[in-house]
């Protein structure tokens, strides 16, 4: 399909609403409450921040797809057979026509929306799967990516990763929420405490230690294999909820998987 790098729209589209649109695929759902459940995935290009673990190095850092309409998405999804979506990105939550799409969607599918949390949305969703991004996330010259300089991301994505108002809607207009903390050791344990009371203290929805889920980095079973007891063990201790990466234990860092 016809590919472009830039997630800034050609205004002069007379055609409608289109979102840039990096792969579109049937799997099962690797992470969080629903996980191996069967789900289509609608994944978006282009987001605010630049995690430097992004497994999504084509969404993010070096953004590529294919403007498809509405109506284009809404037909490759009914062709596959999942009853649950999954949009996801990138950070689906950047375009407005995201918004569209869910609506769209909304009266045949169950729709989860996985979102950094630093952005709201009006439309129906049926678990807000949110993932804030903690300190060790952000981007430097020693952990990016092979053949990146994130220049101003570092500072960039550091005064944007956490948006406690965006958190605190995301977590009470969802039918269900999930708080999943990509966790790289030991030490995000106690910003993971902290953001969590935050959450707690401006959110007006119970959150239940069991809604806080704790994920492993790792983009290959290879790395994984080397986070996840320690994250599994940390969750234990502390009493959160663990959740694989079943996608990359089966098919590791494969895509459209
Ligand atoms: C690519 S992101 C897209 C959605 C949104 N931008 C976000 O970050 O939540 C999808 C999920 O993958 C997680 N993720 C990305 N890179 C990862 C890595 N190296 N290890 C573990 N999880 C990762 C994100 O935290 C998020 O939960
Ligand atoms: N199988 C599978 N499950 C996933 N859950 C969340 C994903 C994502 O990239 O947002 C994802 C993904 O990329 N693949
Ligand atoms: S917020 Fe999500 S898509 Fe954006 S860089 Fe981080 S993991 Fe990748
Ligand atoms: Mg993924």
């Amino acid at each position: 399909m016809p590919v472009s790098d830039t997630v800034a729209r050609d205004d002069t589209d007379a055609e409608g609403d289109r979102l840039p649109i990096n792969e579109l695929f049937a799997s099962l759902q690797g992470e969080g409450k629903l996980a191996g459940v069967p789900s289509t995935f609608v994944r978006t290009s282009g987001c605010n921040l630049r995690c430097w673990f992004c497994d999504s190095f084509h969404t993010s850092w070096e953004p590529t797809h294919a403007w498809l309409s509405l109506d284009e998405i809404v037909a490759e999804v009914e062709s596959l057979s999942p009853e649950h979506v999954v949009v996801t990105g990138g950070e689906p939550l950047v375009h407005d026509e995201t918004d569209a799409l869910l609506s769209a969607l909304d009266d045949d599918y169950h729709l989860t929306v996985e979102t950094n949390g630093t952005l709201e949305t009006d439309a129906p969703v049926d678990l807000a799967s949110i993932s804030p991004k903690l300190a060790s996330s952000t981007p430097t010259p020693d952990n990016a990516p092979d053949d990146v300089d994130p220049g101003v991301w570092t500072e960039r994505h550091e005064n944007a990763r956490v948006d406690l108002g965006a958190l605190a809607s995301l977590v009470e207009d969802a039918a269900e929420f999930q708080l999943k903390f990509v966790v790289t050791g030991r030490d995000d344990l106690d910003e993971i405490e902290s953001l969590v009371d935050d959450v707690r203290g401006v959110a007006d929805r119970e959150i239940r230690d069991s809604d806080v889920l704790l994920m492993p980095e790792g983009q290959t079973r290879e790395q994984l294999a080397r986070t996840r007891t320690e994250v599994a063990d940390l969750a234990a201790s502390f009493g959160y909820r663990y959740t694989p990466r079943l996608h990359v234990d089966l098919w590791n860092d494969a895509p459209e998987t």
